[in-house]
């Protein structure tokens, strides 16, 4: 494979062969804040210990089965269990049944929309929508005075302004009414806040209005949601049981992958070879987490999380340390994708180039065992199309030239990373991924352009100043306060526009198609595919809320790893 690099000999001889007095836009990333305590992970239980929680898991998943039968002659109570089943984070062990039981629900209308109930309607809104029936938002009608304002006594029912507040968050484009219920419902929890201080609906309220459950990262979600749930006196003890116990199992199998991809990130020792990167391999891998927890996609797990890992570096080196004369040669090489390359790249960008295509050889090994050899293609392809725009950005700043957004916004939906990582994220998965997906992908679908939408803007917000202070091409923010001669405020006002609209056109994507398809019809993923994309939508929604948790990691990304990676649930 080539020849290795002895790692500090490397970095000491490009101290040498770059001195210090070639400007390079350093950006004092801080060190890794975890130390070794996940490579220290041991399982807490013996397989005997796992097989009974798996056999108990079990139980419990079949009495919660019979429970959704059983409510199947009373659709109002079915919802509100398959309200909490989604929220404790457990629907992923009853897709089929719940699948069929909204398709019943849809198909029978069952008076849905003559529900004089805000909450009742709220839920059918959500949870139909949410899995892509058709579902108007014309519902709200008969909640609004003849002015077109929601009635005023809707706001004396708290679980019904609440359950209207979440529905809003999957409006499409032209959902006015929606919008206006948006405006409506948060003035009202916003105001009621202090209030409700010792009420136990107050946490959800003020979760909510913090991170609304449809944009959340779902394991979060679904932690938070089973310590209210099991404070709320009416709790189903089956249901609680099964979340604890699932959630707990999960977690350990999560700590054992990551225990394998810290040893695989201490290895490469990047650390101390290439310093000047971000060690951030354990928020790496939370980031992936977002995009699938599930135990079946383990492999594709540990893939996105070093092909994001080295991602990480190669975005460093683009904006944190390689010069533009270097970076010529390293977009070439990685365009050529030849081991050859190597010897014409600086010692530091050998390391890091040796990395990038040991990762891929490996996930081409593993493809090739799947019988799935076509999908490392487009697995590099996508790495090419990164670098390439990555490249455009180091040659605006080396001329330090001020796109117009328009023309920012072209390459910055490129090097945001999501169509890169939604390529990779089709290759461990066993959904029946097809080479129709990849070239969806490829073609520049409006979810992804949207998911991507939201990542670059989000990032662009909470980091421009940090990125502005190194040495950095302008970001969004900076293009758009130029070309409008506005301020910073108002151009990350229009931009947070943006943002909403583009959460409007991901919902729309989701909309299941209807009729037989036309042959002219465009090609439509399964759902599988399009989650991967919501999925990363969500994980910056929560990444870049009020700064770049990922760069500079604060208590916001401490408590989402303690929560996820380090605390079990208390039995
Ligand atoms: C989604 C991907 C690929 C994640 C890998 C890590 C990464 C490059 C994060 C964004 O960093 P940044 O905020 O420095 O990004 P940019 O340089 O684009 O501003």
């Amino acid at each position: 494979m080539g020849e290795k690099v002895d790692g500090l000999d490397a970095f000491i001889s490009i101290q040498n062969e770059f001195p210090h007095d070639v400007e390079r836009p350093l950006a004092n990333f801080h060190p890794n804040i975890w130390g070794n305590q996940f490579l220290l992970y041991s399982p807490d239980s013996d397989k005997a210990t796992w097989a009974s929680k798996k056999q108990q898991l079990d139980k419990l998943k079949e009495e919660v089965r019979t429970l959704l039968h059983a409510t199947a002659s009373n659709p109002s109570e079915q919802l509100q269990l398959i309200d909490e089943i989604q929220r404790l984070g457990i629907e992923y062990h009853f897709e089929e049944e719940i699948d069929q039981a909204l398709q019943i629900m849809y198909e029978k209308h069952q008076g849905w929309e003559e529900n004089d109930n805000i909450y009742a309607a709220a839920l059918y809104f959500r949870i139909l929508r949410q899995e892509g029936f058709k579902v108007s938002s014309e519902i709200f009608k008969k909640f609004m005075n003849a002015e077109g304002n929601f009635i005023e006594s809707l706001v004396h029912d708290v679980p019904g302004m609440l359950a209207l507040y979440e529905a809003t968050h999957i409006r499409y484009r032209g959902d006015h009414i929606l919008d206006h219920a948006l405006d409506f419902t948060r003035n009202y929890l916003e105001s009621l806040q202090c209030k409700l201080s010792s009420n136990p609906i107050a946490e959800l309220v003020n979760q909510a209005l913090v991170q609304p459950n449809w944009r959340g990262v779902q394991r979060l979600e679904a932690r938070h949601y089973i310590s209210i749930y099991e404070k709320n006196d009416s709790h189903n003890t089956t249901l609680l049981m099964l979340a604890k116990l699932d959630f707990n199992m999960l977690q350990s199998l999560h700590k054992e992958e990551l225990r394998e991809i810290c040893m695989w990130w201490k290895e490469l020792d990047f650390a101390r070879k290439l310093p000047f990167a971000r060690d951030r391999i354990v928020e790496a891998y939370f980031w992936i987490l977002g995009v699938y927890f599930e135990p079946q996609y383990g492999l594709a797990r540990n893939i996105m999380s070093k092909v994001i890992a080295i991602t990480s570096v190669v975005d460093d080196i683009y904006d944190a340390y390689g010069t533009y004369e270097e970076l010529v040669i390293f977009t070439e090489a990685i365009e050529r994708w030849n081991i050859g390359c190597i010897k014409q790249l600086p010692n530091y960008m050998k390391i890091c180039y040796q990395t990038l295509l040991d990762v891929f050889e490996e996930i081409e090994e593993e493809m090739v065992n799947k019988e799935k050899s076509y999908c490392t293609y487009y697995a590099k392809e996508a790495m090419k199309f990164l670098a390439r725009a990555y490249f455009v950005e180091a040659k605006w700043l080396h001329e330090r030239y001020i796109p117009t957004v328009e023309e920012y916004m072209q390459i910055g939906l490129a090097t945001c990373g999501y169509t890169t990582l939604t390529i990779i994220s089709f290759l461990g998965m066993e959904d029946n991924v097809t080479k129709e997906d990849f070239d969806w992908a490829f073609s520049g679908p409006d979810i992804l352009k949207a998911a991507s939408i939201i990542c670059r803007l989000r990032d662009d917000i909470v980091g421009h100043k940090f990125e502005q202070e190194r040495g950095h091409i302008a970001s969004a923010v900076e293009c758009y306060m130029k070309q409008h001669g506005v301020t910073e405020q108002k151009a990350c006002e229009e931009l947070y526009g943006q943002i909403e609209d583009a959460w409007k056109v991901l919902n729309k994507q989701l909309l299941k198609p209807s009729g037989s398809p036309s042959p002219a019809a465009k090609y439509v993923p399964c759902k599988a595919v399009l989650l991967r994309v919501v999925n990363l939508a969500r994980v910056v929604d929560v990444l870049y809320k009020h700064k770049d948790e990922y760069t500079q990691v604060g208590e916001a990304m401490r408590t989402y790893v303690n929560s996820l990676l380090i605390k079990p649930i208390p039995q």
